[in-house]
């Protein structure tokens, strides 16, 4: 039993060390324009009119990252995260006061610059009734797939490059997560955990702006985006 009207609230996951981008402190943690990239998330999400937000953090940062929200448009609480993504996840799933029927995302604090009307997408998806729901992108490079003979070509046209917020309901993801935990499944993604419990996963347009900053070329991407939204 699911209401329409059922608030919508979020985990953002946090808790990464940021070993490819390489920087002193927490992905989470380092400044794009003089704001944290945990604090744009938290900041997107709160844009799109979500307002209770779970953030996990790597152990021993709970300074650092009360330092990184205060003042956040939004009721914010951190957790410690786990060793693996999913991990995180499942331990920030459990700290939402939230009811069992609220709409949850999960987003990862790395995808900074999510615009709110993506957010605002996969929101309106999950009310209208799919399981889980992720926004994708198109992919633009050829692709093909290496294969113990050689390698071979892959359609593009069938594939799509997922992104985040994923949504679904808080009850129906935190049993999703129970199961693959229980079974010792490793996944990328919720739509993954999703999927593994036997939920569809319905996909919504991406956007460029919601890139995974995880090499330190992405800094420079992402700034060049927050330019481009001032001159517009
Ligand atoms: N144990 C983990 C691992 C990752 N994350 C979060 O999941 C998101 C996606 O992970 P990724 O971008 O790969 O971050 P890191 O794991 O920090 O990066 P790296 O693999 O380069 O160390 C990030 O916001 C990260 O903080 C998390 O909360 N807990
Ligand atoms: C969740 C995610 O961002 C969707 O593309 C991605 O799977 C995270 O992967 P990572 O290896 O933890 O960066």
């Amino acid at each position: 039993m699911t209401s329409s009207d059922a608030p919508a609230v979020a985990v953002v996951v946090a808790a990464g060390s940021g070993s490819r981008l390489g920087a002193a402190v927490p992905k989470a943690l380092v400044e794009l324009d003089g704001v944290t990239l945990v604090r744009r998330a938290v900041d997107a999400l709160a844009e799109a009119g979500i307002d209770e937000i779970v953030v996990t953090i790597p152990e021993g940062m709970v300074d650092a990252f009360a330092e990184a929200l205060r003042g956040a448009p939004a009721r914010v609480a951190t957790v410690v995260g786990g060793r693996i993504r999913q991990d995180s996840v499942r331990r920030g799933l459990a700290a939402l006061g939230a009811a069992a029927d609220a709409i949850v995302l999960v987003h990862d604090a790395a995808r900074s610059l999510v615009p709110a009307e993506t957010v605002r997408g996969v929101v309106a998806a999950v009310r209208a009734g799919a399981d889980c729901v992720i926004p994708v992108m198109p992919v633009v490079d050829s692709v093909r797939r290496v294969t113990v003979e050689g390698n071979e070509i892959v359609d593009r046209a069938d594939l799509r490059a997922v992104q985040t917020p994923q949504a679904a309901r808080l009850q129906t993801l935190r049993d999703a997560h129970a199961l693959v935990e229980r079974d010792g499944v490793e996944v990328t993604d919720d739509a993954a955990v999703c999927e593994y419990a036997g939920l569809s996963v319905t996909l919504v347009p991406g956007h460029r702006d919601a890139l995974k900053i995880t090499e330190p070329i992405d800094l420079v991407l992402a700034q060049a985006i927050l330019e481009q939204r001032r001159q517009s």
